[in-house]
């Protein structure tokens, strides 16, 4: 018999005990950290869908000249946070670092394309791609400046 949960807690069971800062998660979202194979998995997802984008010659133009080990660390602790892996996201919004780099609808999608892509090649489950996907989509406000 589990205790009642507090207000706003995530059921028992939900989430590692263990993790950093941990944070409710919402019943949706049980089990898909896990199915990215956590944060060592999120972080060789990361590997895969930066290499990717730099073979794709829509989002190269974007990521070649950048601090892309940066960018990796700062996208596997976000991931981790949205997915409920008790991570704290540490970098900036998304609006602040996306406003100078005149990102479309098009470029949008491509860089979703390439993120399936990744998924696939490192066996993240279909639903817990959704899933994560359902989570990106509304960000395209902050994200898309023209
Ligand atoms: C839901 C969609 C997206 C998410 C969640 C996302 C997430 C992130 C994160 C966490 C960072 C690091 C922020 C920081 O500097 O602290 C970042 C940087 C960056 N993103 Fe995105 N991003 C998205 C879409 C895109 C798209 C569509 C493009 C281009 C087509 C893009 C290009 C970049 C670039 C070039 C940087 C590095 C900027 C810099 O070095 O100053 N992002 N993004």
């Amino acid at each position: 018999q589990s205790p009642a949960p507090t207000a706003g807690a995530a059921p028992a069971g939900q989430q590692d005990p263990t993790a950093r800062n941990p944070a409710p998660v919402h019943p949706e979202l049980k089990g898909v950290f896990q199915d990215f194979g956590s944060e060592p998995g999120l972080t060789a997802l990361m590997d895969e869908f930066m290499a990717v984008m730099l073979e794709d010659p829509r989002m190269r133009p974007f990521f070649e000249n950048t601090d892309q080990p940066r960018i990796k660390r700062q996208l596997v602790e976000q991931f981790c946070a949205i997915l409920g892996g008790g991570c704290a996201y540490s970098g900036r919004d998304m609006k602040s670092s996306h406003a100078g780099l005149g990102i479309d609808r098009a470029d949008f999608n491509a860089l979703v394309e390439d993120l399936q892509v990744a998924m696939d090649r490192k066996g993240v489950p279909f639903r817990s791609q959704n899933k994560l996907l359902a989570i990106l989509a509304p960000m395209h406000r902050e994200v898309i400046t023209r």
